[in-house]
């Protein structure tokens, strides 16, 4: 269990993380999200025990973080941000050397490398100098240093950046299938990938938290969150559809052609709108119903004054 109260950073005069509280339990998968500068990684350099907070207070498993590193770091895979330190060595001297750091020998050592080596398909670059590494595998290569342990705890700093969509893919099904009774933390840009991964999203602007709860319930603040969106065969007259009741707004997308119909709160205009469809013979190509758009209330959440 991670507990976090009141932690606040300042560089100087700068504060880069200010006043954060919260709590992270085992099975809590989160989604660490923010514009760039917002303070994430400067948070997890002091969850991870690598930066001291300014004030505040923070406590591993009941230990006090930065009093007993030591002992906490024995439980934290951390892959920060970039590359590996030490590109002129190859792979599996690498993989070796964190083994070492760790406290892993013998039998256990060996079959924890073979183990990260596999999970990770690092197999085809295992001879070669870090350094020369493409963006990728040097990340893999993080990423597997930070799971040779078998943490209890995993704080991965955009552990998808660089990837291709193979590989992340790949690094995600790996974190959901890690991550059962451990805590993951995961900043990322990516806002597809809280919804893929996690089960809880904490949104941070300006180093303040703004948001924390659910994907299904960030995705419910977005206005498209159960609007209905047709693509028509060829134009019609649509008129009618914002008349449909339950309907509070409609939107023509000038780009595509699409259009959007808004539910007024608490309405579900599915039934309706097929129905509407259906009796005017109207020419539907396409209509799903919107789950919600991601960036949209990423960026109402993050430029907002108010916090939520
Ligand atoms: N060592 C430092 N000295 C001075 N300022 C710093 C230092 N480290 C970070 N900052 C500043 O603190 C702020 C927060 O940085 P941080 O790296 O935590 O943001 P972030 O949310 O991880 O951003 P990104 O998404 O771009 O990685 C930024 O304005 C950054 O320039």
């Amino acid at each position: 269990m991670i507990s976090v109260k009141n932690l606040s950073k300042m560089f100087s005069h700068f504060k880069a993380v200010d006043d954060l509280s919260f709590e992270v339990k085992p099975g809590d998968i989160v989604g660490f999200l923010g514009p760039n500068g917002a303070g994430k990684s400067t948070t997890m350099k002091m969850l991870t025990g690598f930066l001291t907070p300014t004030s505040g207070s923070i406590k591993i498993n009941g230990l006090k973080m930065p009093e007993k590193a030591k002992a906490i770091q024995k439980n934290i895979g951390y892959l920060p941000e970039g590359a590996p330190a030490y590109g002129d060595m190859s792979v599996f001297q690498f993989l070796h050397f964190i083994a070492d750091v760790r406290g892993l020998s013998g039998k256990k050592k060996k079959s924890r490398i073979k183990d990260v080596i596999e999970k990770v398909e690092l197999q085809e670059v295992l001879n070669r100098p870090i350094e020369n590494l493409s963006k990728g595998f040097k990340r893999r290569v993080g990423l597997a240093q930070a799971i040779i342990h078998d943490p209890q705890i995993l704080i991965l700093d955009e552990p998808t950046d660089g990837l291709d969509p193979n590989q992340k893919h790949q690094v995600r099904r790996l974190i959901q299938t890690m991550s059962r009774d451990k805590i993951v933390i995961i900043s990322t840009h990516i806002l597809e990938e809280v919804t893929a991964v996690c089960n809880r999203v904490m949104i941070i602007a300006n180093g303040a938290l703004r948001f924390d709860d659910t994907p299904a319930a960030l995705q419910q603040r977005s206005r498209f969150n159960q609007a209905v969106t047709i693509k028509f065969s060829y134009a019609s007259d649509i008129s009618g559809l914002a008349e449909i009741e339950g309907v509070a707004d409609m939107e023509v997308n000038r780009s595509d052609g699409m259009v959007t119909l808004f539910p007024e709160p608490g309405h579900y205009i599915l039934g309706p709108v097929t129905a509407h469809i259906q009796h005017f013979r109207l020419p539907v190509d396409r209509l799903y119903v919107e789950q919600g758009r991601l960036d949209d209330v990423f960026r109402e959440i993050t430029s907002s004054e108010v916090a939520a």
